[in-house]
């Protein structure tokens, strides 16, 4: 059973234009509405996929009830914690090319007693848990080592951590020595100050984070794939999607399908690149069931020990 925590969950509508122009009127193609957070889309990636999970999910306001109906309405099972605060909505802009814009709100700030029916509802849904998913950004004034006091918490019940945000929650998150974190390309380059600009450059700064107390680094570079770094190798693998229709979610769709694998060497890494390109090729924040799953593992996954050299793209 995998847990996951979204203490900023959000309700996401992705827009598809052409092609943006800023100061423009932009007559959108189509718009799709996702419940959103990190961790509520990999209960939903591995609830597509009959893996059990269960979200853990605050949620206020009119748009916290729409959030908390779509969830419903796909069937996961979730355990939700009323607050005051009106849960907030994202928007991301989906050109044609294959280019995500993306505006994330805040959110708003949960009182300390919020925070500790939070904490209660995370420990509750645990008992039973072999991964609990801590994932995304904090919502305002949410002290930053919230994370980090879970890895220690659930260390201690033997019970193993991912990680996967960005700014101080990484950072704090690090010397509590979650079994795993999902930086992305950006997250790696600000947790190490180091500019990412070779497959070399993503492997010595996902050693980095193991340096500072992560135990196994699965890096998303985007386009360019994905490297996993951990006790008993370093893999890199890539998946190129022929139409890309939005990458929102693709990150979460690869954790969801690493730790499906088992979370362990080139294989989970293959699985996790096959979520995540079918992530990929479906709208807005949709995530990939079996069939989408399999018609990308057959033909397009490759991985490969990581070459140093590989240049990625420029700034991606
Ligand atoms: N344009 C793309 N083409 C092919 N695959 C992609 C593309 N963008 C993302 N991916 C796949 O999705 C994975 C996750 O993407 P990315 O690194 O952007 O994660 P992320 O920033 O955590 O995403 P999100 O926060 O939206 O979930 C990549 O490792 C890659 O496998
Ligand atoms: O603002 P955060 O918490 O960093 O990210 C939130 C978010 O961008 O992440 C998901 C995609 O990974 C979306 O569903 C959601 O809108």
């Amino acid at each position: 059973m995998i847990v996951t925590l979204t203490l900023n969950p959000s309700l996401d509508r992705t827009i598809e234009v052409g092609s943006l122009t800023r100061g423009a009127v932009i007559r959108a193609a189509a718009a799709h509405l996702d419940p959103g957070g990190k961790g509520v889309n990999v209960s939903r990636a591995l609830l597509a996929n009959q893996v059990p999970s269960c979200a853990v999910v605050p949620f206020g306001g009119d748009e916290g009830r729409r959030l908390i109906a779509l969830l419903s309405a796909e069937g996961i099972d979730m355990v939700t914690v009323p607050v005051t605060g009106p849960t907030r909505s994202n928007v991301a802009l989906a050109e044609s090319d294959g280019t995500v814009t993306k505006v994330n709100e805040p959110g708003t700030a949960l009182s300390a007693a919020e925070l500790d029916a939070v904490a209660e509802a995370v420990l509750g849904a645990a008992s039973s848990a072999d991964w609990v998913v801590a994932s995304g950004s904090l919502p305002p004034r949410v002290p930053a080592d919230l994370y980090a006091r879970l890895c220690r918490r659930f260390a201690r019940a033997g019970i193993l951590v991912a990680v996967d945000t960005s700014g101080p929650a990484l950072t704090a998150a690090l010397p509590a020595g979650p079994a795993l974190v999902k930086p992305n390309r950006e997250e790696l380059a600000e947790a190490t100050g180091m500019a990412i600009t070779t497959l070399g450059d993503a492997v010595e700064a996902a050693r980095r984070l193991r340096a500072m107390g992560a135990r196994t680094v699965l890096a998303s570079l985007g386009a360019d794939g994905a490297v996993l770094v951990q006790d008993d190798g370093v893999w890199y693998g890539e998946g190129p999607v022929a139409e890309p229709r939005s990458t929102v979610g693709a990150g979460d769709a690869m954790l969801a399908g690493f730790l499906a694998a088992g979370a362990c060497g080139q294989e989970a890494l293959a699985e996790a690149l096959a979520w995540a390109s079918a992530a990929v090729a479906l709208p807005g924040s949709r995530m990939p069931g079996p069939a989408d799953i399999a018609a990308v593992r057959r033909d397009r996954i490759r991985t490969s020990t990581a070459d140093p050299a590989l240049p990625l793209r420029p700034g991606g």
